[in-house]
């Protein structure tokens, strides 16, 4: 391998906050799985990798609070992401409740922005694109989708200072099968394309992952992955807030995401929504390390391996 292509550190960067959530216990997933190793399970696939920050939400008590608990903790998450960005790192978020995917996106749609548009493939049972005025729960994680195609809350939609982060033609949902109806029918509006979980079990977890990869590539000049625990298949991942049945077998997306995160153009990762307190016996902890493994594994199927993008900036984070 050739210096100029060492693959790029990894920039673990915990999102603790579960006040987007319901059941608030995924607040301390990502602190979980830092004490139990994570970045030194994923060092062991040759890539460095490191955590680079830890951002926590402030609490909120009362329903009302905890929209704008997210929409503060989202700004101080975005900064967090767009720092490793900056230095060529790979920035790898770990939840937390899905609402962090408000910071994450907008801080890489921020780096990107003066080159062109990102591509996003979202998976996850729920389609999370709800704005307040939908929202059944009123669960900010239920937003994140709305919000990053510039919809609901101002305090998120228009974070960074612009809105619009994802067009609807660059984001891919993948395993939908508990959603309510407002939100679909801003998705359906909009004209984004949702394989649901119907579709996945018919065609295949592998062939929608390519399909979906190939649409968020097409018009951008980098992409990103936000996988929800909750996609899986609960007797596989049992560890989160709000699980559904019939989801993905953990042993399909392992062998349709190895080496994801190996083409130039993967801009971020991101896992949510792990909940140690529904996790007795660590079999979710056991996936999300065995997904971020894979996601970063040094080389996919066919894919090349990733180009450091600055080498000075690659020393200083491993
Ligand atoms: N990221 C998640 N787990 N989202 C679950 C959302 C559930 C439901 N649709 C709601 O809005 O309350
Ligand atoms: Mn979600």
């Amino acid at each position: 391998m050739k210096h100029d292509m060492l693959p790029r550190p990894l920039a673990l960067i915990g999102a603790e906050v579960g006040e987007g959530a319901s059941d608030a216990g995924c607040k301390w997933g990502s602190q979980a799985l830092r004490e139990r190793g994570l970045a030194a399970h994923l060092r062991a696939s040759g890539r460095a990798a490191r955590w680079t920050g830890m951002v926590r939400a402030p609490a909120a008590r009362h329903s009302a609070q905890r929209l704008r608990a997210v929409e503060h903790f989202s700004a101080a998450l975005a900064q967090q992401v767009l720092g490793p960005a900056r230095a060529g790192a790979l920035p790898v978020v770990v939840g937390g409740d899905h609402s962090c995917a408000v910071g994450t996106w907008s801080a890489v749609a921020e780096h990107w922005r003066a080159q062109g548009d990102i591509g996003l493939v979202w998976i996850d049972a729920h389609l999370d694109a709800h704005t307040p005025a939908t929202s059944l729960s009123g669960a900010p994680h239920g937003m994140p989708v709305a919000a990053l195609l510039g919809h609901g809350s101002p305090g998120l939609a228009l974070l960074q200072g612009w809105a619009g982060k994802l067009k609807p033609h660059n984001l891919v949902i993948l395993g939908a099968r508990s959603f309510e109806a407002g939100e679909q029918a801003l998705l359906t509006r909009l004209g984004v394309r949702v394989m649901y979980m119907e579709e996945v079990a018919r065609r295949g977890f592998g062939a929608c992952f390519a399909e979906a990869l190939a649409l968020v590539q097409r018009h951008t000049v980098a992409w990103g992955l936000s996988f929800d625990l909750d996609a899986l298949d609960p007797a596989d991942a049992p560890g989160t807030g709000t699980p559904v049945a019939a989801g993905i077998a953990l042993a399909d997306a392992l062998a349709a995401l190895r080496g994801c995160a190996a083409d130039p153009a993967c801009a971020a990762l991101e896992l949510v929504e792990y909940n140690p307190l529904h996790d007795a016996d660590g079999r979710t902890a056991r996936a999300a390390f065995a997904l971020l493994k894979a996601m970063t594994a040094p080389q996919g199927r066919g894919a090349r391996p990733a180009p450091c993008a600055a080498a000075q900036a690659c020393a200083e984070l491993s």
